[in-house]
């Protein structure tokens, strides 16, 4: 047997870094979870318990601290890049590093109609994730994402129109509640070098507003003939948004709300045009997945 691919490093590593303004007092903090994983000439530590060449998890996790406390950890863009540029440049032997930043969300707070100085809360479970390849002589490939914004909308969705035969049930509903978690992602053109990823590293966080924005706009107002198309056209306009955007992706599950047919209590009506309880579903759930590049 040889080993086809091997990758190792430190998972659910956990940063916060405050950022303190002296002249005004305000702080500010990021909370996020980082995983770096390296690949390179490492073979023989797993087939020869050669551990000469295994920078030790541990020196990893050391690491992913000390770079978040000399870089920027913000956008997670640039800190993931520096991250995982710092592996290839210091290991002659590592040829690849993976680094995956979860950035999770504390919202400032708004205390008697001002933001508050120093105290945060947490809007939701969505995170604003990042996930950086940094490959020796192949630059560094950035994936940007939105994951758990969980959104519903009561109305404006249909499903009609798709395949009727002896396997199907579904009715058709031209008015229909809309439930997903977004998992959105967009991936940029691969940049040459770390000093590539610096150069207009602005575009990082108007990209992440933007989709974030399109996602929500779009989820909100469109007329939705399915959960495919909806996503689609967010795709599109994120592209449109930013041309150093290679490719845009979704996953949805389409979280089901089903009618309660309640008309054997009374004749009470609360199906179609009465329906107001539904019983909400852990699942199944459909899952509706997209890449869409230029
Ligand atoms: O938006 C939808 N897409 C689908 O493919 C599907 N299948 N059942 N319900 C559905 N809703």
């Amino acid at each position: 047997p040889s080993l086809a691919s091997a990758r190792y490093g430190k998972d659910n590593v956990r940063v916060y870094k405050v950022q303190k303004d002296a002249a005004t007092g305000v702080q500010t903090v990021t909370e996020m979870t980082v995983c770096a994983l390296l690949e390179g000439a490492i073979e023989t530590s797993y087939t020869r318990a050669d551990n000469s060449v295994v920078v030790a998890t541990d020196s990893i996790k050391n690491t992913i601290y000390i770079t978040a406390k000399e870089n920027p950890v913000n956008p997670p863009e640039l800190y993931a890049s520096i991250l995982g540029q710092h592996f290839i440049d210091r290991y002659a032997h590592i040829t690849k590093a993976h680094v995956k930043v979860v950035v999770h969300r504390w919202t400032r707070m708004v205390v008697d109609g001002a933001p508050h100085p120093h105290s945060f809360f947490r809007d939701g479970q969505e995170t604003r994730n990042v996930e950086v390849t940094a490959t020796r002589g192949e630059g560094i490939v950035v994936k940007s994402g939105i994951v758990g914004l969980t959104v519903l909308k009561s109305t404006g969705s249909a499903f009609h129109g798709f395949v009727r035969d002896e396997f199907t049930t579904l009715a058709e509903t031209w008015d229909r509640i809309l439930s997903t978690d977004v998992d959105a992602g967009w991936t940029w053109s691969t940049f040459p070098t770390l000093d590539a990823v610096r150069d207009g590293v602005d575009r990082f966080d108007r990209a992440w507003e933007a989709a974030r924005g399109i996602t929500m706009k779009t989820f909100a107002n469109d007329e939705s003939a399915s959960v495919q198309n909806t996503m689609y056209k967010m795709c599109e306009q994120i592209l449109a948004a930013e041309p150093e955007i290679a490719l845009t992706n979704y996953s949805l599950p389409n979280k089901h709300y089903f009618e309660i047919d309640l008309s054997w209590h009374k004749g009470l009506k609360n199906t179609g045009k009465d329906a107001e309880v539904y019983a909400p579903q852990g699942g199944p759930n459909g899952l509706i997945k997209c890449e869409v590049s230029r």
